[in-house]
């Protein structure tokens, strides 16, 4: 790939720093264009954030519904991933249900992962969406495949 700065390769919004290179570089990502920060990937807690601009709003001006299932997906599998890669696994999202409940317009949107199960072939997450005031503006189920890494 030409024009892109080296460390650009290895900017990773909060993630783990798993690879030398990443085909896409975490600000062109999904995650990295809609502003998306991992702020804290615990054993079993991880919370991540984006602040509420119109670039994740839709035409009304309240936060768009993709841009929760996204902020949930990503938060739960780096989660997931930040504790199965050191032992050889992968892991990528199964599934993911989300429900909006709460409009949000402004401030930032707060993403607070719970792993429910971590099996050795799946780990399920709830995950809450909140904003400023701690208000439930959605609620998301998210399922991850753990498998071993192919070579
Ligand atoms: C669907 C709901 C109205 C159902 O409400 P209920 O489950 O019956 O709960 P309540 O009646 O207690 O309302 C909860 C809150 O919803 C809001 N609400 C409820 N009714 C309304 C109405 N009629 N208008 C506006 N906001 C409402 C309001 O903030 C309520 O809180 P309070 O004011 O404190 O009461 C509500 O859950 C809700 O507003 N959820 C969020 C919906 C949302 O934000 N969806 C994602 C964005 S839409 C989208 O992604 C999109 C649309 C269009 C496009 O072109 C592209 C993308």
């Amino acid at each position: 790939m030409t024009g892109i700065a080296p460390d650009e390769h290895r900017e990773t919004l909060g993630m783990a720093d798993v690879l030398e290179r990443y085909p896409v570089p975490g600000p062109r990502s999904l995650d990295g264009v809609l502003g998306f920060r991992l702020t804290e990937i615990g054993e079993d807690e991880a919370r991540g954030e984006v602040e509420v601009t119109d670039r994740v709003c839709q035409r009304f001006g309240v936060v768009h519904g993709g841009v929760y299932a996204a902020l949930a997906e990503v938060t739960a599998s780096e989660a997931t991933l930040a504790h199965v890669w050191p032992r050889g696994d992968g892991a990528m999202g199964q599934s993911n249900n989300t429900s909006f409940l709460r409009p949000c317009r402004s401030g930032t949107l707060h993403a607070h992962a719970r792993a429910r199960h971590r099996g050795r072939t799946t780990w399920v997450w709830d995950v809450d969406l909140l904003d400023d005031d701690g208000r439930l503006c959605a609620s998301s189920r998210v399922t991850m495949a753990v498998r071993p890494r192919p070579d």
